[in-house]
């Protein structure tokens, strides 16, 4: 049997100001750094230790992986940064309120927008400050495959050869591996592990900072998961989540 654990990162200022977040390189909270330390504590109680960790290329993963490594004295570790693990890109919608935007289109076209498995936000246009053509960390990709929206179903697409072709390799070859990513990112790969239907992923929300385990069998087959915090803390934090794209 294989493990690996899961983890979304920490309270971003963007989560603390309820903004659809996307490829924008924000930075965690207060909150969201303790989340990450905490998350670190519980892996290290639960005898947890790894030796090769993967995150995207966007500060509020690679901060909190950081920070639960350094909770755990465990720095040295490998760390490999794959800009297919960032988050889902969130289109012309990265920067505003979920809330105001609820108001003005309604909460049903949010959810949509949040969690249909094939209908993507808004597209931003080419020439938009927001995209991420010029941004060096995305130099060496082809103009075509830097999105300027994503659905959930595009995530899938890129995040699921990052699984194959990179981490599922070394999780057979016995390395104990720790994912720090993102709320759709990690959506995209459970969806895949599970096989999850595209009407069911529309009720999956990941808190943030919490370790999820995912036992796997010989085929990389998940046998069964759950999060190692406490229990009715993660659904409070999972129903806010959900929550966060509702007019107030
Ligand atoms: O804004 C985002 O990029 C994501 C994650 O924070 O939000 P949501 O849960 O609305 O998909």
């Amino acid at each position: 049997m294989y493990k690996i654990v899961f983890m979304r990162h920490g309270e971003s200022t963007w989560n603390l100001e309820n903004r659809f977040t996307g490829w924008t390189d924000v930075d965690l909270t207060e909150k969201g750094v303790k989340e990450a330390k905490a998350a670190g504590e519980v892996l290290k109680r639960e005898g947890y230790t790894f030796d090769l960790c993967y995150t995207s290329v966007l500060k509020r993963a690679i901060r909190t992986l950081w920070l639960t490594l350094d909770e755990m004295d465990l720095m040295y570790l490998p760390v490999k940064n794959d800009w297919r693990l960032n988050e889902r890109h969130y289109g012309a919608l990265q920067g505003l309120d979920k809330g105001e935007t609820a108001a003005k289109f309604g909460d049903k076209q949010v959810l949509v927008w949040r969690r249909s498995y094939d209908i993507p936000p808004p597209s931003l246009e080419e020439g938009d400050d927001r995209a991420s053509f010029n941004d060096p960390r995305y130099a060496g990709l082809p103009k075509e495959q830097i999105p300027l929206t994503e659905c959930l179903k595009d995530t899938v697409a890129r995040v699921l050869p990052a699984w194959n072709e990179e981490i599922a390799p070394q999780i057979k070859a016995g390395k104990q591996i720790l994912i720090s990513a993102h709320g759709n990112s990690l959506r995209a790969l459970i969806k895949m592990l599970d096989n999850i239907s595209d009407e069911e992923i529309v009720g999956l929300n990941i808190p943030n900072g919490q370790p999820l385990v995912y036992e796997l069998d010989a085929d990389l087959k998940p046998i069964r998961h759950y999060y190692l915090g406490d229990a009715d803390a993660i659904a409070a934090a999972q129903a806010a989540v959900a929550n966060q794209g509702k007019a107030k």
